[in-house]
C-alpha cells in the first residue's frame, strides 16, 4: 500500500517549529495552561491542604532570622543588663517551635504534592493512551509511531521529572522569597529598598533566561522526539535495513540526529553556565552593600546590630531560592515544552467522528452502494473522482489494477477509516457516517495484509474477532478456515504464546489465523487486503481453500494480488486512476479484450 505523508493539519501541526511567532506561542500556552488546569481540577481540595502546610513550613523559616533580631537586641541586653533570662527563654523555645512546625509542616506538603503529582501523571499517561487510540487512521499515518512513542515516553518523562524532584520545591522556594522580602521590608524598609534595587538586575537576567531557554528547550525537546522517531522506524523497519544493506545510511542519519541533539543539549547548559553565575554574583554583591550599608547605620546609631544580622540574613535567603529556582528552570523548561507537544496531542480531533445519533443496525446483510464517491487525503490530490459502485449483499467482489489506482482507498472507505469528501458510502443503505462504530465494527470486518498477531495466546488472538466466543466456537472457526491442523501441532495448542520459542507462525499460518478470527466475528462486509507476499505453493492453497470458507455468504471486497484469488470471486472490478475501467465476472472479462484479459494472459504465460 503506498501512502506517502501529508503535511499534518491540527493542533500538532506546528509540533516541529521551536521558533514559534507570538500568537502561536500565545495559543500553545493557553492550551498547555488549559491542560494543566484540566488535570488539577480533581485535587482542588488536596492542593488547597498543600497550600496551607507550604505557608507553615515557609513561616516557620522566615522566623528564624526575625527571632535572631530581637535575641540579640532585646534578649541579650535583658539577661546582660538586668540578669533577666525570661526573654532568652520565650525566643529560644519559639524558635525551637518554629523549627520543629515548620519542619513538620515541609514534610506533610512534600508527601502530599507527591501525591497530586502521581495522580496527575497517572491520569495523563491515560489521557495520551486513550487518545492516541482514539484518533483516527488519518492521524496516525502522518503522525507516525514514532511520535506517539516520544509523547508517552520521554514527554511525560520530562513531566514526572518537573513533578517529583522539582515543582515542589520551587513553589516553596518562591513563597519563602516572598515571605523574605515582606519579612525584611517590616524588620527593615532600608534594606528592602536595597534588595529591591537588586532584584531589577535579577529580574532582567532571569528574563533574559527564560526567554532563550524556551527556545533552546522546545529545540530540545524536538531533537529528542526525531532522535527516537528515528530509532523507532528502523527498528520497526529492521527487515528492509538488513536486506537493502541500509545500515551505514541509517547509523549515519542517526548519528546526525544524535549530534543535533547533543547540541541542543550544550546550548541549553551554556545558557545556564551564564545565568546561574550571573545570579550568584548579583545575591553577593547585594549582601555586600546591604552589609556596608548597615555597618554605617549601625554606627551612626540608627541601626541595631540584631536587625543588621537578621537583614543580612534575609538578604542571603532571598537570593538562595533564585539559584535553585535556576536550576529547576531546566526540568521546569523541558515540561513546559513536553506539556505543550502532549497538550497538542491531546487536542487533535479525530476527523472520523462518531454520530451523535446513530441509526441502528441490529442485523446488517451487507449491501454496499458508494454513491458518487470523491475522494482526496487532506488537501491533496483527488484519489477517487467519481465512484459509483452497488455491491448486492453476498456478493464477493475482486479489486484489481495498478499500483496507487485506489483499491486500498476503497477498502478505508468502507470500512470508515476515512470519510468520503463528497458522496455517500452506503451500507444497507444507511450512511456508514450515520452508524454507531459497533455497529460498523461488528458489520463490517477488515482483514489486513500483515494479519497482526498481538502477544498473548492463539485462542486469545482468534477470540478478538469476538471475545465472548467459547473455546468450541473459537476451535470452529480454526477448523472452519484449516488452520486447527497446525494449530494442534504447536507446544501448547490453542495455549501457545504467539511470542515465545515454537509459538512463531509462517506468514501463511499467520493469515490462517487472522481468517480465523475473521470468521468467529462473523461480519456481514469482509474487506480483505490480500497479502502480495508470495507464499509456497501448498501453503498457498490451505491459504485459498480457508478463504473460500470465509467468504462463502457474505460480502466480500478482495483486493487481490493472486490470480487464483481473483477466479473464487464473483465479478472482478479492475481500476485505474480511482476510476472502475471493467466489471464483469472472471470469466467474461477473461473472455474479452480488456486490460484484465491481457493481465490472466501474461499470468498464464508464466505458468508454462
Ligand atoms: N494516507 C495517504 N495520504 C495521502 N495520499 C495517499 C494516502 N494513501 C494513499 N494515498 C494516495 O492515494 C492514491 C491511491 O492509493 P491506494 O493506496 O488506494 O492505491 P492502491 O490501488 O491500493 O495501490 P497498491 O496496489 O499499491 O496498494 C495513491 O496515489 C496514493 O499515493
Amino acid at each position: 500500500m503506498s501512502a506517502p505523508t501529508a503535511p499534518r493539519a491540527g493542533a500538532t501541526a506546528n509540533e516541529d517549529d521551536f521558533d514559534l511567532d507570538r500568537d502561536a506561542s500565545r495559543t500553545v500556552r493557553r492550551r498547555s495552561l488549559r491542560l494543566l488546569g484540566n488535570l488539577l481540577s480533581p485535587h482542588l481540595k488536596k492542593l488547597a491542604i498543600a497550600g496551607v502546610l507550604v505557608v507553615i513550613s515557609t513561616l516557620g523559616q522566615v522566623a528564624g532570622p526575625a527571632l535572631v533580631a530581637v535575641t540579640i537586641d532585646r534578649a541579650l541586653p535583658a539577661l546582660l543588663e538586668r540578669d533577666d533570662s525570661g526573654l532568652l527563654t520565650l525566643y529560644g523555645v519559639l524558635y525551637a517551635v518554629a523549627a520543629v512546625a515548620g519542619g513538620l509542616a515541609a514534610g506533610a506538603y512534600i508527601r502530599q504534592a507527591a501525591r497530586i503529582a502521581q495522580g496527575v501523571l497517572l491520569d495523563l499517561r491515560r489521557r495520551v493512551f486513550r487518545q492516541t487510540q482514539r484518533l483516527s487512521l488519518e492521524f496516525h499515518e502522518t503522525y507516525t509511531s514514532g511520535r506517539i512513542i516520544s509523547r508517552q515516553t520521554s514527554d511525560l518523562e520530562a513531566l514526572r521529572e518537573l513533578l517529583d524532584g522539582g515543582l515542589t520545591g520551587v513553589i516553596s522556594q518562591m513563597l519563602l522569597m516572598v515571605f523574605v522580602a515582606v519579612s525584611l521590608v517590616i524588620l527593615d524598609w532600608r534594606s528592602g529598598v536595597v534588595l529591591a534595587c537588586a532584584f531589577i538586575p535579577a529580574a532582567i537576567l532571569t528574563r533574559w533566561f527564560q526567554l532563550r531557554s524556551q527556545v533552546f528547550y522546545r529545540e530540545q525537546r524536538t531533537a529528542s522526539a526525531r532522535l527516537i522517531v528515528k530509532f523507532v522506524e528502523t527498528m520497526t523497519g529492521m527487515r528492509a535495513v538488513q536486506a537493502f544493506r541500509r545500515e551505514s545510511t541509517t547509523e549515519r542519519d542517526f548519528g546526525g540526529l544524535s549530534d543535533d541533539y547533543r547540541e541542543a543539549n550544550l546550548k541549553t547548559f551554556g545558557l545556564n553556565g551564564r545565568f546561574q553565575p550571573g545570579l550568584m554574583l548579583i545575591g553577593n554583591l547585594t549582601v555586600t552593600v546591604a552589609l556596608a550599608y548597615g555597618g554605617w547605620r549601625v554606627l551612626g546609631g540608627t541601626m541595631e546590630v540584631g536587625v543588621l544580622a537578621a537583614a543580612l540574613l534575609y538578604v542571603k535567603r532571598f537570593f538562595q531560592p533564585i539559584q535553585q529556582i535556576g536550576m529547576f528552570y531546566n526540568a521546569f523548561q523541558s515540561a513546559a515544552a513536553a506539556l505543550e507537544k502532549v497538550s497538542g496531542l491531546l487536542a487533535e480531533e479525530p476527523s472520523v467522528v462518531e454520530p451523535k445519533r446513530p441509526t441502528p443496525l441490529p442485523e446488517p446483510r451487507g449491501e454496499l452502494h458508494l454513491d458518487h464517491v470523491r475522494f482526496q487525503y487532506g488537501d491533496g490530490p483527488t484519489v477517487l473522482p467519481d465512484l459509483d459502485l452497488h455491491i448486492p449483499a453476498g456478493q464477493t467482489i475482486a479489486l484489481v489494477g495498478t499500483t496507487g489506482a485506489g483499491k486500498s482507498t476503497v477498502a478505508k472507505l468502507v470500512t470508515r477509516f476515512y470519510d468520503a469528501t463528497d458522496g455517500h458510502v452506503r451500507l444497507d443503505g444507511i450512511d456508514v457516517r450515520d452508524l454507531s462504530s459497533t455497529d460498523l465494527r461488528r458489520a463490517v470486518v477488515m482483514v489486513t495484509q500483515e494479519a497482526y498477531l498481538f502477544s498473548g495466546s492463539v485462542r486469545e488472538n482468534i477470540a478478538l474477532g469476538r471475545p465472548d466466543a467459547s473455546m468450541a466456537e473459537i476451535e470452529q472457526a480454526a477448523r472452519a478456515v484449516g488452520a486447527h491442523e497446525f494449530i494442534e501441532q504447536m507446544p501448547d495448542g490453542y495455549d501457545t504464546d504467539v511470542n515465545k520459542r515454537g509459538g512463531r507462525v509462517s506468514s501463511g499460518q499467520r493469515q490462517l489465523l487472522s481468517f480465523a478470527r475473521a470468521f468467529l466475528a462473523d461480519p456481514a462486509v469482509l474487506v480483505l487486503d490480500e497479502a502480495t507476499s508470495s507464499l509456497d505453493i501448498p501453503g498457498e492453497r490451505q491459504v485459498q481453500h480457508g478463504l473460500q470458507t470465509l467468504l462463502a455468504d457474505r460480502t466480500a471486497i478482495i483486493i487481490a494480488h493472486r490470480l487464483s484469488t481473483v477466479a473464487i470471486a464473483d465479478r472482478v472490478l479492475v481500476m485505474a486512476h480511482g476510476q472502475i475501467v471493467e466489471d464483469g465476472t472472471p470469466a467474461d472479462l477473461i473472455a474479452g479484450d480488456g486490460r484484465f484479459a491481457a493481465l490472466h494472459a501474461a499470468w498464464q504465460d508464466s505458468l508454462v
